[in-house]
């Protein structure tokens, strides 16, 4: 896997995911998994642009699952061919949604794919209806546990607090917390 940092692959076309992915839970693999599928399906490039730190790190100094190298590490074993990461400060942050689809036309996707919730630009202004009107957009349905609550980073971070740590691997496809 290609990693740049802030900087953009230059590429004929791609299938591409964006977002925090702190944990790399079994949502985000399904995310991981459906772009891979897509882009054998397509026979075009895997693309993950992703932030560090974590947004909600930097806004609400939330537990940070995985650090950088780990959740690279992670994406990588999917068999996704690039990974771009966005460095999240005060600056970054000031893009609005338009400049941040103007920065995401640069990798010329043919197919976008999000979780159903996912927002972006300043003040988290941009949603998927934007992105539609840019780019085809595949939105996946939320991977819930089995009482049909959705996982998430957040949810993780709470089981975590409350010490189950056998719920929160289970949640990252983990056998085990290390
Ligand atoms: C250019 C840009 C600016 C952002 N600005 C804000 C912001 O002002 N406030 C905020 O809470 N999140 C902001 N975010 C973070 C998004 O809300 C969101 O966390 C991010 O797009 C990753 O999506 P995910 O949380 O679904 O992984 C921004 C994201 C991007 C890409
Ligand atoms: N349970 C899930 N099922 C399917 N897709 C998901 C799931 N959770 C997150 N996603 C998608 O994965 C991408 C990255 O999501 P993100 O990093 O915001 O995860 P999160 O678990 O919602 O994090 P947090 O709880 O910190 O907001 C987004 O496109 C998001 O919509």
């Amino acid at each position: 896997m290609k990693i740049s940092y802030g900087e953009f692959p230059i590429l004929a076309e791609c299938v591409l995911a964006i977002g925090a992915f702190d944990g790399v839970h079994i949502g985000h693999q399904n995310v991981l998994e459906k772009l891979k599928y897509q882009g054998n399906k397509l026979g075009i490039e895997t693309v993950v642009c992703t932030f560090d730190p974590p947004p909600r790190h930097y806004f609400q100094n939330a537990l940070i699952l995985t650090q950088l190298e780990d959740k690279l590490a992670r994406i990588h074993s999917f068999g996704i061919n690039h990974c771009i990461v966005e460095q999240f400060n005060m600056i970054y942050l000031q893009k609005s949604a338009n400049a941040f689809i103007k920065d995401i036309k640069q990798l010329n996707p043919k197919l976008i794919i999000v979780g159903e919730d996912f927002r972006f630009g300043r003040n988290r202004l941009g949603d998927i209806p934007l992105l539609q009107s840019h780019f085809l957009v595949e939105t996946i349905y939320p991977v819930c546990c089995k009482e049909g609550k959705v996982i998430s980073s957040t949810r993780i971070r709470k089981l975590l607090s409350k010490g189950d740590r056998k719920l929160a691997a289970a949640f990252l496809g983990l056998d085990k917390l290390v």
